[in-house]
């Protein structure tokens, strides 16, 4: 009996350790929770996080831009990239006039001071040993307005230390594996590290911004990747561009290549090479393609420094890839940058059209206090799916068929209308200054890039027409016309007609914030 007496008071004593253990836990979570900014789960093991506002997946040029913006409006940011060194990389290297002007909105423009960035006044335009300047409408900027090009992992990293500068946003390396998602509700990430550990961590609202090889996209969008060609990427040293800070752009033969520089003493050259393969750079294929295809098309003055990078060998290849936005509203989540729309890389648009989707999602986002109405927040957001179009669907259209009309073809028709486009350009005054503002993104207007596309067109069956119609003429003048719609209304469509050009009439382009 007196076992039984012992182990009761036993019992007793050891139940109130364990209930002042327990409750002391708890307290001291609870308080850790609402301490902590960054709370997450190891191995795979939940817990509820309170103190992120906003996960972004991915800081490169949109999630870095975006986590400062939003840093900024007094968020609380987490952001996971999969990789925190300086990204070396032949894309985002010449930001258009319209950009910078959204940079500067974003008050991020200092991030292309001490880095080298060179200052760009417009392109000059190569073809058959002419060339023509096209400068941007600049005048009625500020001085400091003007494309800016650049090493992109530069830009990159100085958009990164701006984020992270600030208390309120954090910076992690790491993977985004996949999104947690309930009941149709996106609720965070599941993310791994470099020695393989997997966290989770949960925030009313997600932003994809993990680019063009986006492995999270497809739940958020219906997405239809195209590859149209590749670019080779080579650096020239020691040499001077035919016209100084400007892009130059040479309609050589299969297609275009580019040149504009990167730093004080570094040029950027992209070939492209229509189609998804490329000659093979291990085996030597590529620098022969380069150096008897490529090199007799450019301009005398870089030849030398052309050949001496090709030799060099440092030559890298990235696939150009097209894709619509084509979102699935999904509460609790965005897709932004590459992962959402992407469009040919030949007019450097795609930095312009993620800081110009940033500008106008931090502005909607702006007067909402609470994020956590997640299907209240998703509605409210499909008007961003509309607003952004005028802007986003002109450099993704002028991009797209800008790339077909400055390739070469067997078609006569076709080369009639490059050959039109080039003297067109060349006309000056309204003529190249309409297309150039469309390009530079100061003045992206839909309605103006379809007026000039079909100028040139009708400029180019004008000329065949003049001064004698011959049957032969008007046939290709008639090809011609079908060949330029034939281009533009397929991309135009995939944009989406109405809200490219009527977006005041689609339903979601008004929608009050949700009350808080
Ligand atoms: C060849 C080429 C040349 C180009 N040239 C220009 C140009 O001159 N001017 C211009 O404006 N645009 C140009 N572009 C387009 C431009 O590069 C893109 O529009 C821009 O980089 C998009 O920014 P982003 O943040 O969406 O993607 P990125 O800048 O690619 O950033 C994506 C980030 O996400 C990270 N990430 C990926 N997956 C994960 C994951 N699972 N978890 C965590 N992080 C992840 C990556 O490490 C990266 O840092 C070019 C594109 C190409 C292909």
């Amino acid at each position: 009996m007196a076992y039984e007496y012992i182990f009761g008071i036993f019992a007793c004593f050891l139940g109130f350790v364990l209930f002042y253990y327990n409750t002391r836990t708890n307290k001291t979570a609870a308080a850790a929770a609402s301490a902590s900014a960054v709370v997450s789960a190891r191995n795979g093991e939940v817990t509820e996080g309170t103190a992120t506002d906003i996960i972004i997946v991915g800081a490169g040029v949109a999630g870095a831009a975006l986590a400062y913006t939003l840093g900024k409006d007094g968020r609380r940011v987490r952001v996971i990239e999969r990789d925190l060194n300086e990204p070396d990389r032949i894309v985002g290297e010449l930001l258009q006039p319209g950009g910078y002007l959204k940079l500067i909105e974003l008050g991020l423009e200092d991030c292309v001071d001490e880095i080298d960035a060179q200052r760009v006044f417009g392109y000059a335009l190569f073809k058959d040993g002419k060339n023509t300047k096209l400068s941007y409408p600049l005048e009625n900027f500020h001085s400091d307005v003007a494309g800016r090009s650049f090493h992109n992992g530069r830009f990159i990293q100085r958009m990164r230390h701006k984020a992270a500068s600030l208390p309120n946003v954090s910076l992690e390396q790491g993977s985004v594996t996949s999104l947690i998602e309930e009941k149709g509700t996106v609720k965070g990430i599941q993310y791994k590290t470099r020695d393989g550990q997997e966290f989770i961590a949960y925030a009313p609202l997600t932003i994809v911004c993990d680019g063009g090889f986006s492995n999270l996209r497809r739940s958020l969008s219906n997405p239809k990747v195209d590859v149209p060609s590749c670019f080779v990427g080579l650096i020239l040293e020691n040499c001077e561009l035919p016209h100084a800070n400007h892009g130059h752009v040479i309609l050589a033969d299969p297609s275009p290549i580019l040149f504009y520089p990167i730093s004080s003493t570094e040029i950027r050259c992209l070939v492209d090479v229509p189609g998804q393969k490329v000659p093979s750079v291990s085996n030597g294929e590529m620098a022969h393609y380069l150096k008897t295809m490529v090199a007799p098309q450019i301009p005398p003055q870089l030849y030398t420094a052309f050949i001496t990078a090709v030799n060099k060998g440092n030559i890298r290849t990235m696939t150009n890839r097209s894709m619509p936005a084509a979102p699935q509203p999904t509460p609790g989540a965005l897709l932004l940058g590459d992962a959402f729309n992407m469009r040919h890389p030949l007019t450097g648009g795609g930095m312009t059209v993620a800081l110009s989707d940033i500008v106008l999602l931090r502005d909607l986002l702006r007067p909402l206090h609470n994020l956590h109405d997640a299907s209240a927040l998703c509605r409210y957001l499909e008007s961003f799916y509309t607003l952004r179009k005028p802007v986003a669907s002109t450099i993704n259209t002028l991009a797209g068929a800008l790339y077909k009309v400055f390739s070469a073809s067997a078609d006569k028709a076709r080369e009639e209308m490059r050959e039109a486009c080039f003297d067109y350009l060349s006309l000056g005054g309204a003529f190249s200054e309409g297309p150039i503002s469309l390009l530079s993104g100061l003045n992206p207007h839909p309605i103006s890039l379809v007026l000039h596309f079909f100028a040139v067109a009708i400029y180019g069956v004008g000329r065949l027409l003049l001064p004698f119609p011959s049957p032969t003429r008007i046939w290709t003048g008639a090809r011609l016309i079908s060949g330029a719609s034939g281009i533009i209304f397929p991309i135009i469509r995939a944009e989406g007609v109405r809200q490219m050009f009527f977006p005041a009439t689609v339903p979601a382009y008004y929608r009050a914030p949700p009350v808080d």
